[in-house]
């Protein structure tokens, strides 16, 4: 018997205390990192019948809180020769953010490209391409996303048939982009969604081309690439809808004011509209978009960004949750199935600041949720992910363009709302519950001082004086009004 052999039949699994399952094949010590050590382990791992290859710990999805995970098993020393990452795209993770902003700048205005935005520089951490990965021993399946699960016997196979036995399993295959039917003309050439790199890359080489543009959809993606697109000096007109801009998240007061500037950089908006169809042109390119309402505006490049879904195949029996989607995790990420988590995008976790359960997609949970999780898992901590919601954009940043914004957001955004400041310097709304308790704070264009008062303001939510508030004569007053009582 070989002495990998003999470790495995002699030795409970877990050295790494928390919430893994037991199991009689993987060994309960740190495998050495070297590639014969290695190797003799997946000789070992071949005679259990069931996979060709054996990992300790296998990510499930290559994109921004991977990134993030892998750096914190390095930070905890237990990547090398135990951690597998399998991945559906090509690179190496990346902060998913630069895709419509940074990527789409002018390409005379030095737009960013890989390999300069790997994560995990978006949180001022190291950049870690594909070298990064093989220096600290973890090993990545490019271009090999997972099909199937076998939670019984704890192997994954990938679409090109690859089996690999997993001891310990993080899903983080986060969102997919929603997409227009095929049979409205949703897949038609010129038609783009944004999600990856490759999107990325084939809206670029659209927008080299393009006279007149579409944007699709009144949220994140919409007012980020019409933005980008208006560096390219195009005809832009973005259709949504709803009434305003952003309804999830800006008042109408902030959304008519974000409008303007849009329509000042010469963006033309048609609002409270349905998409009928797209159609394609004599060379089968998307030519026209008709409108429900029964008008016909021109377009050679479309972008769709009508929201995003988690995408939960093929790990549905890990169990789902119906309200928000997602895979179901408590505040260790760990999903019903002993021994698999799930993190980013893709979880549905207890929000415990509001009691409620949430999806947050967005970049700053990805790699918040990814760190608690490797921790849980490597750690004996039991500490719940208490997270305090945080979403920012950024447009209008390229080199020339008249204003640069930048704005964030903490919090909730329920109650109603105080709104304060002159757009065109700066703007903060307050949102307020009954007892005058601030929610939710969002902040254009602030100082780093002012914008480290947001998550103290949404986190310990003071009750403010609303008189006093609304009465403010600028931003720098109310956020003293709103952070006295600190
Ligand atoms: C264009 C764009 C811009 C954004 N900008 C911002 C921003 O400015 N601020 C912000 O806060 N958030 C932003 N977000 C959201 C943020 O990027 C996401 O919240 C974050 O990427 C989520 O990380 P994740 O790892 O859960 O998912 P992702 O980063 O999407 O990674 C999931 C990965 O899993 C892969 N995958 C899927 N299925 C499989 C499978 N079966 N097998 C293997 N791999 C699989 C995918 O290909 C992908 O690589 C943006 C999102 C997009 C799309
Ligand atoms: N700064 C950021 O945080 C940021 C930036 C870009 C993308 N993202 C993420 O990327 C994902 C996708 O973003 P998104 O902007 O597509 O989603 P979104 O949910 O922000 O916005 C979707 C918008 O699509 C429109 N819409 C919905 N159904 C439609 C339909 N049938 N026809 C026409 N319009 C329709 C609505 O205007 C809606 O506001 C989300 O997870 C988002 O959080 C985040
Ligand atoms: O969080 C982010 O990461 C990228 C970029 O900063 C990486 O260089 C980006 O554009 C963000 O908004």
């Amino acid at each position: 018997m070989s002495s990998a052999l003999r470790r495995m039949s002699t030795s409970p699994f877990s050295s790494c205390a928390f919430q893994q399952r037991t199991s009689s094949w993987w060994p309960s010590r740190r495998p050495p990192s070297t590639p014969t050590s290695r190797r003799s382990l997946v000789v070992a791992a071949a005679a259990s019948n069931f996979a060709n290859e054996n990992r300790e710990y296998v990510i499930v999805g290559g994109g921004n809180a991977a990134g993030y995970a892998a750096r914190t098993f390095v930070e905890h020393g237990m990547a090398d020769g135990r951690l597998c990452i399998v991945s559906k795209e090509a690179v190496a993770p990346y902060e998913r953010p630069a895709l419509t902003k940074g990527y789409l700048f002018p390409l005379d205005k030095k737009p960013a490209r890989l390999p300069g935005f790997h994560t995990c520089v978006g949180a001022g951490g190291e950049r870690q391409t594909s070298e990064w990965y093989k220096e600290h021993g973890i090993e990545v399946l490019y271009e090999d996303p997972v099909a199937a699960i076998d939670i019984q016997n704890q192997i994954l196979t990938t679409s090109s048939g690859n089996h690999l036995k997993y001891g310990s399993l993080i899903i983080s295959t986060g969102c997919a982009a929603v997409r227009f039917p095929e049979n409205i003309g949703g897949n038609l050439p010129g038609v783009h969604y944004i999600r990856d790199v490759a999107d990325a890359d084939s809206l670029v080489s659209s927008l080299e081309k393009a006279k007149k543009v579409v944007v699709i959809g009144g949220g994140y993606i919409g007012m980020e690439v019409a933005a980008a697109a208006a560096g390219w000096n195009l005809d832009i007109t973005i259709i949504f809808p709803e009434d305003r801009i952003m309804p999830r998240l800006f008042t109408p007061s902030l959304a008519r004011r974000y409008e303007e500037l849009y329509q000042k950089n010469g963006i033309k908006f048609i609002k409270g509209v349905l998409i009928d169809k797209l159609e394609g042109g004599t060379d089968g390119r998307v030519a026209t978009v008709l409108l429900r309402n029964g008008s016909i505006i021109e377009a050679d490049t479309v972008i769709v960004g009508i929201g995003a879904k988690p995408v939960v195949s093929p790990f549905e029996a890990v169990g789902l949750n119906n309200n928000v989607g997602g895979i179901q995790v408590d505040s260790l990420f760990r999903t019903s199935i002993p021994g698999i988590f799930a993190i980013g995008d893709v979880a549905a976790f207890p929000l415990k600041i509001y009691d409620r359960m949430a999806r947050v997609e967005h970049v700053d949970h990805a790699r918040k949720s990814a760190q608690h999780c490797v921790r849980t898992l490597l750690t004996a901590h039991t500490q719940p992910y208490d997270y305090l919601p945080f979403f920012y954009s950024r447009v209008f940043e390229y080199e020339g363009s008249s204003r640069k914004i930048w704005w964030q957001f903490y919090g909730d955004n329920v109650g109603d709302t105080i709104e304060v400041g002159d757009f065109d310097l700066k703007v903060a709304t307050f949102w307020l519950d009954s007892e005058s308790r601030v929610k939710g704070i969002f902040l254009e264009s602030g100082s780093p001082e002012e914008f480290s008062l947001l998550p103290k303001l949404a986190k310990s939510q003071p009750v403010v004086d609303r008189a006093k508030l609304q009465s403010a004569s600028s931003v720098e007053e109310a956020l003293e009004i709103a952070s006295s009582s600190l």
